[in-house]
Protein backbone atom coordinates (compact mmCIF):
# COMPACT_ATOMS: atom_id res chain seq x y z
CA UNK A 1 0.00 0.00 0.00
CA UNK A 2 1.23 3.45 -1.02
CA UNK A 3 0.54 6.08 1.89
CA UNK A 4 1.20 9.54 0.82
CA UNK A 5 0.62 12.31 4.03
CA UNK A 6 0.90 16.03 4.03
CA UNK A 7 3.51 15.94 1.19
CA UNK A 8 4.70 19.17 -0.57
CA UNK A 9 7.62 20.13 -2.55
CA UNK A 10 9.18 23.10 -3.17
CA UNK A 11 11.21 24.20 -6.13
CA UNK A 12 13.27 27.80 -5.66
CA UNK A 13 10.54 28.16 -2.89
CA UNK A 14 7.69 27.62 -5.27
CA UNK A 15 5.23 24.50 -4.21
CA UNK A 16 5.27 22.32 -7.00
CA UNK A 17 3.03 19.60 -4.76
CA UNK A 18 1.18 21.33 -1.57
CA UNK A 19 0.25 19.78 0.57
CA UNK A 20 -0.65 16.53 -0.69
CA UNK A 21 -2.21 12.94 1.00
CA UNK A 22 -3.61 10.16 -1.01
CA UNK A 23 -3.61 6.42 -0.07
CA UNK A 24 -3.24 3.89 -3.01
CA UNK A 25 -4.10 0.12 -1.72
CA UNK A 26 -1.88 -2.75 -3.17
CA UNK A 27 -2.91 -4.21 -6.69
CA UNK A 28 -5.01 -1.31 -7.95
CA UNK A 29 -4.25 1.05 -10.99
CA UNK A 30 -4.20 4.71 -9.83
CA UNK A 31 -4.26 7.35 -12.32
CA UNK A 32 -2.95 10.98 -11.85
CA UNK A 33 -4.51 13.54 -14.29
CA UNK A 34 -4.06 17.14 -13.97
CA UNK A 35 -3.61 20.50 -16.05
CA UNK A 36 -0.02 21.46 -17.54
CA UNK A 37 2.41 21.93 -14.53
CA UNK A 38 -0.11 21.02 -11.84
CA UNK A 39 2.72 18.70 -9.88
CA UNK A 40 1.88 15.58 -10.92
CA UNK A 41 5.79 14.38 -12.32
CA UNK A 42 7.12 16.12 -8.87
CA UNK A 43 4.58 13.77 -6.68
CA UNK A 44 5.08 10.66 -9.15
CA UNK A 45 9.40 11.13 -8.69
CA UNK A 46 8.70 12.25 -4.78
CA UNK A 47 6.53 8.67 -4.25
CA UNK A 48 9.41 7.08 -6.33
CA UNK A 49 12.19 8.25 -4.41
CA UNK A 50 13.79 10.43 -6.56
CA UNK A 51 13.00 13.39 -4.87
CA UNK A 52 12.61 14.04 -1.05
CA UNK A 53 9.48 15.47 0.21
CA UNK A 54 10.13 19.03 2.02
CA UNK A 55 7.20 18.34 4.01
CA UNK A 56 4.93 15.23 4.58
CA UNK A 57 5.90 11.20 4.29
CA UNK A 58 5.68 8.85 1.43
CA UNK A 59 5.50 5.14 2.25
CA UNK A 60 5.07 2.27 0.29
CA UNK A 61 4.38 -0.83 2.90
CA UNK A 62 4.86 1.01 5.62
CA UNK A 63 8.91 2.44 5.44
CA UNK A 64 9.96 5.49 3.84
CA UNK A 65 10.72 5.21 0.30
CA UNK A 66 13.67 8.18 0.10
CA UNK A 67 15.26 6.81 3.16
CA UNK A 68 14.95 2.94 2.34
CA UNK A 69 17.41 1.91 -0.78
CA UNK A 70 15.52 -1.47 -0.23
CA UNK A 71 11.87 -0.13 -0.34
CA UNK A 72 13.33 2.03 -3.43
CA UNK A 73 14.41 -1.48 -5.15
CA UNK A 74 10.55 -2.54 -5.37
CA UNK A 75 9.12 0.77 -7.38
CA UNK A 76 10.22 1.65 -10.41
CA UNK A 77 9.30 4.62 -12.16
CA UNK A 78 8.85 4.84 -15.68
CA UNK A 79 9.69 8.51 -17.04
CA UNK A 80 7.90 10.78 -19.58
CA UNK A 81 10.77 10.33 -21.70
CA UNK A 82 12.69 7.07 -22.00
CA UNK A 83 16.61 6.88 -20.88
CA UNK A 84 18.85 4.54 -22.19
CA UNK A 85 22.87 5.15 -21.90
CA UNK A 86 24.49 6.69 -24.95
CA UNK A 87 25.27 3.34 -27.68
CA UNK A 88 23.53 1.16 -25.76
CA UNK A 89 21.59 -1.86 -26.60
CA UNK A 90 18.58 -3.67 -25.15
CA UNK A 91 20.87 -6.87 -23.53
CA UNK A 92 23.14 -4.47 -22.09
CA UNK A 93 20.02 -2.00 -20.80
CA UNK A 94 18.72 -5.36 -19.44
CA UNK A 95 22.11 -6.45 -17.81
CA UNK A 96 21.72 -2.77 -15.76
CA UNK A 97 18.97 -3.23 -14.62
CA UNK A 98 19.32 -7.14 -13.67
CA UNK A 99 22.59 -5.43 -11.77
CA UNK A 100 20.21 -2.73 -9.95
CA UNK A 101 16.90 -4.63 -9.53
CA UNK A 102 17.50 -8.02 -7.22
CA UNK A 103 13.72 -8.66 -8.04
CA UNK A 104 14.61 -8.59 -11.99
CA UNK A 105 13.42 -12.04 -13.49
CA UNK A 106 15.42 -13.42 -16.79
CA UNK A 107 12.70 -15.96 -17.64
CA UNK A 108 10.50 -12.95 -17.69
CA UNK A 109 12.29 -10.99 -19.90
CA UNK A 110 12.57 -13.67 -22.43
CA UNK A 111 8.98 -14.63 -22.21
CA UNK A 112 8.30 -10.55 -22.95
CA UNK A 113 10.42 -10.99 -26.16
CA UNK A 114 7.40 -12.65 -27.62
CA UNK A 115 5.45 -9.06 -27.27
CA UNK A 116 7.85 -6.78 -27.43
CA UNK A 117 9.67 -8.31 -31.24
CA UNK A 118 12.83 -5.30 -30.77
CA UNK A 119 16.46 -6.41 -31.66
CA UNK A 120 17.96 -6.96 -28.70
CA UNK A 121 21.22 -6.24 -30.17
CA UNK A 122 20.37 -2.98 -32.01
CA UNK A 123 21.56 0.18 -30.45
CA UNK A 124 18.56 1.68 -28.77
CA UNK A 125 19.24 5.13 -29.89
CA UNK A 126 18.02 3.62 -33.86
CA UNK A 127 14.81 3.04 -32.38
CA UNK A 128 11.61 4.63 -33.06
CA UNK A 129 10.12 6.86 -30.10
CA UNK A 130 7.48 4.28 -29.46
CA UNK A 131 9.79 1.56 -29.88
CA UNK A 132 11.80 2.80 -27.58
CA UNK A 133 8.75 3.44 -25.34
CA UNK A 134 8.43 -0.44 -25.88
CA UNK A 135 11.96 -1.41 -24.87
CA UNK A 136 11.45 0.69 -21.69
CA UNK A 137 8.18 -1.24 -20.65
CA UNK A 138 10.35 -4.26 -21.31
CA UNK A 139 12.77 -3.30 -19.12
CA UNK A 140 10.36 -2.08 -16.25
CA UNK A 141 7.91 -5.26 -16.22
CA UNK A 142 10.99 -7.48 -16.33
CA UNK A 143 12.01 -5.85 -12.91
CA UNK A 144 9.19 -7.66 -11.43
CA UNK A 145 7.88 -3.95 -8.87
CA UNK A 146 6.12 -4.22 -6.53
CA UNK A 147 4.73 -0.32 -7.68
CA UNK A 148 5.25 0.70 -10.97
CA UNK A 149 5.21 4.48 -11.42
CA UNK A 150 4.74 5.32 -14.91
CA UNK A 151 4.75 9.22 -16.02
CA UNK A 152 3.15 9.83 -19.87
CA UNK A 153 3.53 5.95 -20.64
CA UNK A 154 1.42 5.69 -23.65
CA UNK A 155 2.85 8.10 -25.82
CA UNK A 156 3.94 7.46 -29.40
CA UNK A 157 2.49 3.52 -28.90
CA UNK A 158 0.27 2.19 -31.75
CA UNK A 159 -2.61 1.04 -30.82
CA UNK A 160 -2.35 -2.43 -31.15
CA UNK A 161 0.71 -2.73 -28.49
CA UNK A 162 -1.27 0.09 -26.17
CA UNK A 163 -3.70 -2.86 -25.73
CA UNK A 164 -0.89 -5.57 -25.57
CA UNK A 165 0.59 -3.35 -22.79
CA UNK A 166 -2.79 -2.72 -21.30
CA UNK A 167 -3.45 -6.61 -20.62
CA UNK A 168 -0.21 -7.06 -19.40
CA UNK A 169 -0.37 -4.94 -16.68
CA UNK A 170 -4.29 -5.90 -16.15
CA UNK A 171 -3.01 -9.45 -15.80
CA UNK A 172 -0.01 -8.31 -12.85
CA UNK A 173 -2.67 -6.79 -11.23
CA UNK A 174 -4.52 -9.41 -10.65
CA UNK A 175 -2.30 -12.39 -10.61
CA UNK A 176 0.71 -10.92 -8.44
CA UNK A 177 -0.62 -7.42 -6.73
CA UNK A 178 1.47 -5.37 -9.04
CA UNK A 179 0.21 -1.50 -7.83
CA UNK A 180 0.48 0.91 -10.35
CA UNK A 181 0.18 4.65 -10.62
CA UNK A 182 0.17 6.25 -13.88
CA UNK A 183 -0.21 10.03 -15.05
CA UNK A 184 -1.77 10.53 -18.27
CA UNK A 185 -3.48 13.46 -20.19
CA UNK A 186 -5.07 10.90 -22.10
CA UNK A 187 -8.22 10.84 -20.30
CA UNK A 188 -9.66 7.45 -22.46
CA UNK A 189 -6.65 5.53 -21.12
CA UNK A 190 -7.29 6.04 -18.09
CA UNK A 191 -10.71 5.57 -17.83
CA UNK A 192 -10.01 2.18 -19.34
CA UNK A 193 -7.49 1.43 -17.06
CA UNK A 194 -7.88 2.91 -13.41
CA UNK A 195 -9.74 1.79 -10.79
CA UNK A 196 -9.22 5.38 -8.41
CA UNK A 197 -8.16 8.43 -10.15
CA UNK A 198 -6.50 11.98 -8.76
CA UNK A 199 -7.21 15.40 -10.59
CA UNK A 200 -4.44 17.81 -9.66
CA UNK A 201 -3.72 21.49 -10.38
CA UNK A 202 -1.78 24.43 -8.61
CA UNK A 203 0.14 21.80 -6.92
CA UNK A 204 -2.77 20.84 -4.96
CA UNK A 205 -5.30 17.33 -5.40
CA UNK A 206 -8.69 19.25 -6.14
CA UNK A 207 -10.43 15.74 -6.28
CA UNK A 208 -9.42 12.52 -5.19
CA UNK A 209 -12.01 9.40 -6.21
CA UNK A 210 -13.00 5.95 -6.87
CA UNK A 211 -13.60 5.95 -11.22
CA UNK A 212 -16.68 4.89 -10.56
CA UNK A 213 -18.23 7.11 -7.44
CA UNK A 214 -16.22 9.85 -9.30
CA UNK A 215 -19.16 8.75 -12.62
CA UNK A 216 -21.60 8.55 -10.21
CA UNK A 217 -21.20 11.68 -8.47
CA UNK A 218 -21.19 14.21 -11.47
CA UNK A 219 -24.14 14.44 -13.61
CA UNK A 220 -24.92 16.25 -16.88
CA UNK A 221 -28.74 17.09 -17.41
CA UNK A 222 -30.64 18.59 -19.97
CA UNK A 223 -33.96 20.52 -19.07
CA UNK A 224 -36.27 22.54 -19.69
CA UNK A 225 -38.63 24.37 -17.71
CA UNK A 226 -42.00 25.96 -17.96
CA UNK A 227 -41.33 29.01 -16.06
CA UNK A 228 -37.69 30.66 -16.67
CA UNK A 229 -37.49 31.52 -13.10
CA UNK A 230 -36.70 28.28 -12.07
CA UNK A 231 -33.63 28.38 -13.47
CA UNK A 232 -32.09 30.55 -11.00
CA UNK A 233 -33.96 28.89 -8.00
CA UNK A 234 -32.40 25.61 -9.01
CA UNK A 235 -28.81 27.14 -9.11
CA UNK A 236 -29.46 28.36 -5.87
CA UNK A 237 -30.08 24.50 -4.31
CA UNK A 238 -27.73 22.33 -6.38
CA UNK A 239 -23.86 22.12 -6.55
CA UNK A 240 -23.54 23.39 -10.18
CA UNK A 241 -20.17 22.87 -11.98
CA UNK A 242 -21.26 24.55 -15.40
CA UNK A 243 -24.59 25.72 -16.83
CA UNK A 244 -25.58 26.85 -20.41
CA UNK A 245 -28.67 27.48 -22.66
CA UNK A 246 -28.86 25.71 -25.49
CA UNK A 247 -32.25 27.04 -27.18
CA UNK A 248 -35.12 26.49 -25.08
CA UNK A 249 -33.23 23.73 -23.31
CA UNK A 250 -31.06 24.27 -20.41
CA UNK A 251 -27.98 21.92 -19.82
CA UNK A 252 -26.67 21.48 -16.48
CA UNK A 253 -23.44 20.21 -15.04
CA UNK A 254 -24.31 18.76 -11.54
CA UNK A 255 -22.30 17.05 -8.55
CA UNK A 256 -24.41 15.25 -5.55
CA UNK A 257 -26.04 12.38 -5.25
CA UNK A 258 -28.54 11.36 -8.56
CA UNK A 259 -31.73 10.40 -6.49
CA UNK A 260 -31.16 14.40 -4.74
CA UNK A 261 -30.42 16.00 -7.75
CA UNK A 262 -33.53 14.33 -9.65
CA UNK A 263 -36.15 15.28 -6.92
CA UNK A 264 -34.75 18.85 -6.52
CA UNK A 265 -35.23 19.17 -10.69
CA UNK A 266 -38.61 17.89 -10.49
CA UNK A 267 -39.77 19.61 -7.92
CA UNK A 268 -40.32 22.32 -10.89
CA UNK A 269 -41.35 20.08 -13.16
CA UNK A 270 -39.90 20.11 -16.33
CA UNK A 271 -41.36 19.28 -18.97
CA UNK A 272 -37.96 17.59 -20.36
CA UNK A 273 -35.37 15.89 -17.88
CA UNK A 274 -32.84 14.00 -19.44
CA UNK A 275 -29.96 12.33 -17.04
CA UNK A 276 -26.74 11.94 -19.03
CA UNK A 277 -23.73 10.04 -17.83
CA UNK A 278 -20.50 12.01 -18.04
CA UNK A 279 -17.32 10.95 -19.90
CA UNK A 280 -14.29 11.63 -17.86
CA UNK A 281 -12.78 14.16 -19.92
CA UNK A 282 -15.97 15.67 -19.57
CA UNK A 283 -15.90 15.43 -15.51
CA UNK A 284 -12.44 16.67 -15.81
CA UNK A 285 -12.58 19.83 -17.58
CA UNK A 286 -16.07 21.20 -15.52
CA UNK A 287 -13.76 20.42 -12.47
CA UNK A 288 -11.33 22.58 -14.09
CA UNK A 289 -13.31 25.25 -14.87
CA UNK A 290 -14.97 25.25 -11.28
CA UNK A 291 -10.80 26.15 -9.93
CA UNK A 292 -11.25 28.38 -12.41
CA UNK A 293 -8.77 27.02 -14.99
CA UNK A 294 -11.30 26.73 -18.41
CA UNK A 295 -11.02 27.19 -21.97
CA UNK A 296 -11.54 30.96 -22.50
CA UNK A 297 -13.81 31.83 -25.37
CA UNK A 298 -10.92 33.72 -27.74
CA UNK A 299 -10.21 33.68 -31.26
CA UNK A 300 -6.64 35.05 -32.07
N1 LIG B 1 13.46 20.53 -11.49
C1 LIG B 1 12.67 21.59 -11.37
N2 LIG B 1 13.14 22.80 -11.04
C2 LIG B 1 12.33 23.87 -10.89
N3 LIG B 1 11.00 23.84 -11.05
C3 LIG B 1 10.45 22.65 -11.39
C4 LIG B 1 11.25 21.48 -11.56
N4 LIG B 1 10.42 20.44 -11.88
C5 LIG B 1 9.18 20.96 -11.91
N5 LIG B 1 9.19 22.28 -11.61
C6 LIG B 1 8.01 23.16 -11.52
O1 LIG B 1 7.07 22.50 -10.70
C7 LIG B 1 5.75 22.68 -11.22
C8 LIG B 1 5.11 21.32 -11.44
O2 LIG B 1 5.80 20.66 -12.50
P1 LIG B 1 5.51 19.15 -12.89
O3 LIG B 1 6.51 18.75 -13.93
O4 LIG B 1 5.46 18.34 -11.67
O5 LIG B 1 4.04 19.26 -13.52
P2 LIG B 1 3.16 18.22 -14.36
O6 LIG B 1 1.84 18.18 -13.70
O7 LIG B 1 3.89 16.93 -14.50
O8 LIG B 1 3.03 18.96 -15.74
P3 LIG B 1 2.82 18.44 -17.26
O9 LIG B 1 1.44 17.88 -17.37
O10 LIG B 1 2.97 19.69 -18.04
O11 LIG B 1 3.90 17.44 -17.56
C9 LIG B 1 5.89 23.52 -12.48
O12 LIG B 1 5.62 24.87 -12.14
C10 LIG B 1 7.34 23.35 -12.87
O13 LIG B 1 7.83 24.52 -13.50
Amino acid sequence: MIEIRGVSKLFQGEKAVDDISLTVRKGTIYGLLGSNGAGKTTLLKTLAGIYSPDKGTVKVDGEAVFEHPTTKQRVIFMPDSPYFFPQSTMLQMAAFYRSIYPSWNQKRFEDLGTVFQLDKKRKLSRFSKGMQRQASFWLCLSCMPDVLIMDEPIDGLDPVMRRQIKNILFQEVAERELTVLISSHNLREIEDLCDHVGIMHGGKMLIEKDLDDLKADTHKIQVAFRDERHETAISAKLQILHQERRGSVNLYIVKGDRERITAAFHVYEPYVFDLLPLTLEEIFIYEMGDAGYDAQPILL
